[in-house]
Protein backbone atom coordinates (compact mmCIF):
# COMPACT_ATOMS: atom_id res chain seq x y z
CA UNK A 1 0.00 0.00 0.00
CA UNK A 2 1.53 3.31 -0.80
CA UNK A 3 2.28 5.27 2.31
CA UNK A 4 3.23 8.81 2.63
CA UNK A 5 4.90 10.50 5.69
CA UNK A 6 5.49 14.01 6.09
CA UNK A 7 7.10 15.71 9.52
CA UNK A 8 6.10 18.72 10.86
CA UNK A 9 8.16 21.92 10.51
CA UNK A 10 8.89 24.75 12.83
CA UNK A 11 9.85 27.89 10.57
CA UNK A 12 11.56 31.04 11.02
CA UNK A 13 13.89 29.99 14.08
CA UNK A 14 13.97 33.77 15.04
CA UNK A 15 15.98 35.76 12.30
CA UNK A 16 15.44 33.18 9.68
CA UNK A 17 12.42 34.31 8.41
CA UNK A 18 11.25 32.98 5.71
CA UNK A 19 14.21 31.31 4.92
CA UNK A 20 15.00 28.57 8.03
CA UNK A 21 13.19 25.78 9.29
CA UNK A 22 13.87 22.70 10.65
CA UNK A 23 11.69 19.47 10.11
CA UNK A 24 10.41 17.72 13.85
CA UNK A 25 9.51 13.70 14.47
CA UNK A 26 5.49 14.48 14.24
CA UNK A 27 4.12 13.48 11.52
CA UNK A 28 0.97 13.65 8.98
CA UNK A 29 0.37 9.61 7.42
CA UNK A 30 -1.52 9.11 4.36
CA UNK A 31 -2.60 5.48 3.09
CA UNK A 32 -3.80 4.84 -0.60
CA UNK A 33 -6.06 2.21 0.02
CA UNK A 34 -7.00 1.58 -3.56
CA UNK A 35 -9.13 3.43 -6.08
CA UNK A 36 -13.01 3.78 -5.85
CA UNK A 37 -15.21 6.14 -7.75
CA UNK A 38 -15.30 9.00 -5.43
CA UNK A 39 -11.97 10.85 -3.54
CA UNK A 40 -12.42 9.79 -0.25
CA UNK A 41 -10.13 11.16 3.11
CA UNK A 42 -10.63 9.41 5.93
CA UNK A 43 -9.26 11.55 9.26
CA UNK A 44 -10.09 12.55 12.29
CA UNK A 45 -9.25 15.91 12.06
CA UNK A 46 -12.87 17.69 12.74
CA UNK A 47 -15.39 18.67 10.42
CA UNK A 48 -13.33 21.84 9.34
CA UNK A 49 -11.09 19.90 7.25
CA UNK A 50 -12.94 18.26 4.13
CA UNK A 51 -12.69 14.51 3.82
CA UNK A 52 -13.33 15.02 -0.62
CA UNK A 53 -11.53 16.46 -3.02
CA UNK A 54 -12.06 20.00 -1.32
CA UNK A 55 -9.35 18.31 1.27
CA UNK A 56 -5.93 20.77 0.75
CA UNK A 57 -4.19 17.49 -0.02
CA UNK A 58 -6.35 16.46 -2.72
CA UNK A 59 -6.41 20.10 -4.01
CA UNK A 60 -3.13 20.23 -4.53
CA UNK A 61 -2.52 16.87 -6.06
CA UNK A 62 -5.60 17.55 -8.64
CA UNK A 63 -3.65 20.76 -9.59
CA UNK A 64 -1.29 18.43 -10.48
CA UNK A 65 -3.18 16.25 -12.48
CA UNK A 66 -6.75 17.24 -12.88
CA UNK A 67 -7.76 13.50 -14.04
CA UNK A 68 -6.61 11.35 -11.42
CA UNK A 69 -8.33 8.05 -10.63
CA UNK A 70 -10.48 8.69 -6.95
CA UNK A 71 -8.86 7.03 -4.26
CA UNK A 72 -9.74 6.02 -0.67
CA UNK A 73 -7.43 7.40 1.79
CA UNK A 74 -6.48 7.01 5.21
CA UNK A 75 -5.00 10.16 6.71
CA UNK A 76 -3.50 10.45 10.24
CA UNK A 77 -2.18 13.42 11.99
CA UNK A 78 0.01 14.31 14.81
CA UNK A 79 0.50 17.71 13.78
CA UNK A 80 -1.83 20.51 15.21
CA UNK A 81 -3.81 22.75 12.93
CA UNK A 82 -2.96 26.28 12.17
CA UNK A 83 -0.38 26.09 15.34
CA UNK A 84 3.12 27.38 13.52
CA UNK A 85 4.29 23.72 12.60
CA UNK A 86 3.87 23.69 8.98
CA UNK A 87 0.25 21.64 9.06
CA UNK A 88 -0.53 23.26 6.10
CA UNK A 89 3.17 22.75 4.53
CA UNK A 90 3.09 19.14 5.19
CA UNK A 91 -0.79 18.85 3.61
CA UNK A 92 1.09 20.23 0.37
CA UNK A 93 3.69 18.20 0.41
CA UNK A 94 1.64 15.04 0.69
CA UNK A 95 -0.26 16.48 -2.03
CA UNK A 96 2.40 16.79 -4.67
CA UNK A 97 3.52 13.22 -3.72
CA UNK A 98 0.15 12.06 -4.24
CA UNK A 99 -0.12 12.88 -7.89
CA UNK A 100 3.91 12.39 -8.35
CA UNK A 101 3.44 8.83 -7.12
CA UNK A 102 0.02 8.14 -8.67
CA UNK A 103 0.85 9.64 -12.00
CA UNK A 104 4.00 8.83 -12.24
CA UNK A 105 5.55 11.96 -12.52
CA UNK A 106 8.82 11.13 -11.61
CA UNK A 107 9.36 14.70 -9.68
CA UNK A 108 12.94 14.79 -7.97
CA UNK A 109 12.91 16.86 -4.95
CA UNK A 110 14.04 20.58 -6.06
CA UNK A 111 10.83 19.67 -8.60
CA UNK A 112 8.57 19.59 -5.88
CA UNK A 113 10.07 22.17 -4.01
CA UNK A 114 9.19 24.61 -6.69
CA UNK A 115 5.55 23.37 -7.09
CA UNK A 116 5.22 23.66 -3.16
CA UNK A 117 6.44 26.84 -2.86
CA UNK A 118 4.33 28.22 -5.54
CA UNK A 119 2.02 27.43 -3.37
CA UNK A 120 2.72 28.11 0.04
CA UNK A 121 4.96 31.51 -0.82
CA UNK A 122 7.55 30.97 1.15
CA UNK A 123 9.90 28.10 2.01
CA UNK A 124 11.13 27.48 5.09
CA UNK A 125 8.43 24.70 6.05
CA UNK A 126 8.12 23.39 2.77
CA UNK A 127 11.81 22.33 2.14
CA UNK A 128 12.28 20.97 5.63
CA UNK A 129 9.12 18.88 4.78
CA UNK A 130 11.07 18.01 1.77
CA UNK A 131 14.72 17.55 3.02
CA UNK A 132 14.39 16.93 6.33
CA UNK A 133 16.98 18.29 9.32
CA UNK A 134 17.72 22.08 9.50
CA UNK A 135 17.10 23.77 6.30
CA UNK A 136 18.32 27.40 4.69
CA UNK A 137 16.25 28.42 2.09
CA UNK A 138 15.25 31.41 -0.67
CA UNK A 139 12.79 31.89 -2.81
CA UNK A 140 12.59 35.26 -5.35
CA UNK A 141 8.99 34.53 -6.60
CA UNK A 142 10.69 32.94 -9.67
CA UNK A 143 12.75 29.74 -7.95
CA UNK A 144 13.51 28.52 -4.88
CA UNK A 145 16.60 27.40 -3.38
CA UNK A 146 17.13 25.16 -0.42
CA UNK A 147 20.31 23.54 1.42
CA UNK A 148 19.58 20.94 4.38
CA UNK A 149 22.23 20.16 6.96
CA UNK A 150 22.19 17.85 9.89
CA UNK A 151 21.47 19.17 13.25
CA UNK A 152 22.79 16.47 16.39
CA UNK A 153 21.76 15.78 19.81
CA UNK A 154 19.25 18.77 19.46
CA UNK A 155 15.68 18.61 21.71
CA UNK A 156 13.05 21.36 20.62
CA UNK A 157 10.58 21.71 23.61
CA UNK A 158 7.54 22.72 22.06
CA UNK A 159 4.58 24.67 23.83
CA UNK A 160 1.41 23.98 21.94
CA UNK A 161 -0.85 27.13 22.70
CA UNK A 162 -4.63 25.67 22.87
CA UNK A 163 -5.94 28.27 20.09
CA UNK A 164 -5.38 28.46 17.07
CA UNK A 165 -3.69 31.63 14.88
CA UNK A 166 -4.09 31.37 11.21
CA UNK A 167 -0.53 32.00 9.32
CA UNK A 168 -2.84 34.70 7.31
CA UNK A 169 -3.59 36.17 10.46
CA UNK A 170 -0.15 36.13 11.66
CA UNK A 171 1.10 37.29 8.14
CA UNK A 172 -1.03 40.17 8.70
CA UNK A 173 0.02 42.44 11.45
CA UNK A 174 3.69 42.47 9.55
CA UNK A 175 4.69 45.82 8.29
CA UNK A 176 5.61 46.11 4.71
CA UNK A 177 9.10 47.86 5.54
CA UNK A 178 10.97 47.86 8.61
CA UNK A 179 14.15 50.05 8.81
CA UNK A 180 17.71 48.97 7.89
CA UNK A 181 19.27 49.25 11.16
CA UNK A 182 16.83 46.52 11.86
CA UNK A 183 16.85 44.59 9.20
CA UNK A 184 21.30 44.42 9.31
CA UNK A 185 20.83 43.26 12.73
CA UNK A 186 18.48 40.70 11.92
CA UNK A 187 19.97 39.37 8.72
CA UNK A 188 23.85 39.32 10.40
CA UNK A 189 22.13 37.17 13.49
CA UNK A 190 20.63 35.03 11.20
CA UNK A 191 23.94 34.80 9.17
CA UNK A 192 25.81 33.67 12.28
CA UNK A 193 23.29 31.18 13.20
CA UNK A 194 23.41 29.46 10.07
CA UNK A 195 27.15 29.39 10.30
CA UNK A 196 27.39 28.45 13.62
CA UNK A 197 24.61 25.52 13.38
CA UNK A 198 27.23 24.89 10.04
CA UNK A 199 30.09 24.31 12.79
CA UNK A 200 28.77 22.36 15.48
CA UNK A 201 28.59 25.92 17.76
CA UNK A 202 25.21 25.15 19.02
CA UNK A 203 25.39 27.89 21.97
CA UNK A 204 26.14 30.80 19.72
CA UNK A 205 23.23 29.54 17.07
CA UNK A 206 20.69 29.28 20.44
CA UNK A 207 21.51 33.04 21.30
CA UNK A 208 21.03 34.20 17.27
CA UNK A 209 17.62 32.67 17.94
CA UNK A 210 16.31 35.18 20.27
CA UNK A 211 17.83 38.09 17.81
CA UNK A 212 15.00 38.52 15.68
CA UNK A 213 13.95 41.84 14.19
CA UNK A 214 11.94 40.59 11.29
CA UNK A 215 8.46 39.90 12.64
CA UNK A 216 8.20 38.26 16.41
CA UNK A 217 8.94 42.51 17.20
CA UNK A 218 5.38 42.68 15.20
CA UNK A 219 3.54 39.36 16.61
CA UNK A 220 4.42 39.74 19.94
CA UNK A 221 1.10 40.87 20.97
CA UNK A 222 -0.44 37.87 19.44
CA UNK A 223 1.90 35.82 21.85
CA UNK A 224 2.50 37.26 25.05
CA UNK A 225 3.67 33.29 26.15
CA UNK A 226 6.66 33.36 24.21
CA UNK A 227 7.92 36.23 26.50
CA UNK A 228 7.25 33.97 29.53
CA UNK A 229 8.98 30.78 27.91
CA UNK A 230 12.13 32.89 27.06
CA UNK A 231 12.69 34.29 30.46
CA UNK A 232 11.82 31.38 32.44
CA UNK A 233 14.25 29.47 30.08
CA UNK A 234 16.67 32.18 30.28
CA UNK A 235 16.17 31.10 34.21
CA UNK A 236 18.02 27.70 33.84
CA UNK A 237 20.52 29.41 31.48
CA UNK A 238 19.01 28.09 28.38
CA UNK A 239 18.83 30.40 25.31
CA UNK A 240 17.15 29.77 21.57
CA UNK A 241 13.59 30.39 22.60
CA UNK A 242 11.78 31.23 19.32
CA UNK A 243 8.11 31.52 18.22
CA UNK A 244 7.63 28.41 15.75
CA UNK A 245 6.03 29.59 12.10
CA UNK A 246 3.69 31.95 12.46
CA UNK A 247 2.58 31.10 16.56
CA UNK A 248 0.87 30.48 18.80
CA UNK A 249 3.27 27.45 19.03
CA UNK A 250 6.84 28.67 20.67
CA UNK A 251 9.68 26.31 20.75
CA UNK A 252 13.27 26.34 22.71
CA UNK A 253 15.96 24.43 21.10
CA UNK A 254 18.28 23.14 23.66
CA UNK A 255 21.44 20.64 23.61
CA UNK A 256 20.49 17.03 24.78
CA UNK A 257 22.55 17.83 27.79
CA UNK A 258 20.19 20.49 29.24
CA UNK A 259 16.92 19.18 27.87
CA UNK A 260 15.63 17.50 31.00
CA UNK A 261 16.02 20.17 33.53
CA UNK A 262 14.94 22.70 30.78
CA UNK A 263 12.31 20.54 30.20
CA UNK A 264 10.52 20.32 33.59
CA UNK A 265 11.36 24.06 34.23
CA UNK A 266 9.30 25.07 31.09
CA UNK A 267 6.48 22.67 31.88
CA UNK A 268 5.84 24.02 35.18
CA UNK A 269 4.61 27.22 33.69
CA UNK A 270 1.19 28.44 34.35
CA UNK A 271 -0.15 27.88 30.49
CA UNK A 272 -3.15 26.61 28.49
CA UNK A 273 -1.41 24.87 26.13
CA UNK A 274 -0.04 21.30 25.91
CA UNK A 275 3.88 20.51 26.01
CA UNK A 276 5.92 18.10 23.71
CA UNK A 277 9.72 17.72 23.99
CA UNK A 278 10.66 16.81 19.87
CA UNK A 279 13.78 15.50 18.58
CA UNK A 280 14.44 16.56 15.13
CA UNK A 281 13.65 14.35 12.13
CA UNK A 282 16.89 14.20 10.30
CA UNK A 283 14.69 12.67 6.97
CA UNK A 284 12.33 14.48 4.85
CA UNK A 285 9.20 13.16 3.53
CA UNK A 286 9.13 8.85 3.45
CA UNK A 287 7.32 7.06 0.64
CA UNK A 288 6.76 3.39 0.59
CA UNK A 289 5.14 1.52 -1.50
N1 LIG B 1 -3.93 17.41 6.97
C1 LIG B 1 -4.61 18.42 6.44
N2 LIG B 1 -5.60 18.18 5.56
C2 LIG B 1 -6.27 19.22 5.02
N3 LIG B 1 -6.05 20.51 5.31
C3 LIG B 1 -5.09 20.79 6.17
C4 LIG B 1 -4.31 19.76 6.79
N4 LIG B 1 -3.43 20.35 7.61
C5 LIG B 1 -3.64 21.68 7.51
N5 LIG B 1 -4.63 21.95 6.67
C6 LIG B 1 -5.18 23.28 6.32
O1 LIG B 1 -4.20 24.26 6.64
C7 LIG B 1 -4.75 25.20 7.60
C8 LIG B 1 -3.69 25.68 8.54
O2 LIG B 1 -2.70 26.32 7.79
P1 LIG B 1 -1.83 27.50 8.42
O3 LIG B 1 -2.72 28.61 8.85
O4 LIG B 1 -0.77 27.81 7.42
O5 LIG B 1 -1.23 26.86 9.75
P2 LIG B 1 0.03 25.93 10.01
O6 LIG B 1 0.93 26.80 10.81
O7 LIG B 1 -0.45 24.76 10.80
O8 LIG B 1 0.58 25.54 8.67
C9 LIG B 1 -5.84 24.43 8.30
O9 LIG B 1 -6.78 25.30 8.88
C10 LIG B 1 -6.39 23.59 7.17
O10 LIG B 1 -7.27 24.36 6.36
N1 LIG C 1 7.78 32.25 7.74
C1 LIG C 1 6.38 31.96 7.89
C2 LIG C 1 6.23 30.57 8.45
C3 LIG C 1 4.82 30.13 8.65
O1 LIG C 1 4.84 28.87 9.27
P1 LIG C 1 3.53 28.14 9.80
O2 LIG C 1 4.02 26.87 10.39
O3 LIG C 1 2.91 29.05 10.80
O4 LIG C 1 2.66 27.94 8.60
C4 LIG C 1 5.78 33.00 8.82
O5 LIG C 1 6.39 33.25 9.87
O6 LIG C 1 4.73 33.57 8.50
Amino acid sequence: MLTIKVPATSANLGPGFDSIGLALELYLTLKVEGPQDHWQIEHTLGADVPADEHNLILKTALALIPDLTPQRIKMTSDIPLARGLGSSSSAIIAGIELANQLGNLGLTDYDKLQIAVRLEGHPDNVAPAIYGGFVVATYDDVAADAISAPVEHVHALTYIHNEELLTSASRAVLPKQIPLAEAVKTSSASNVLVAAVLRGQLDVAFRMMERDHFHETYRRDLVPHLAKIRAAAHECDVYGTYLSGAGPTVVTLVSEAKATTAFQQLIGLDLPGKWLNLGVARQGMIVTN
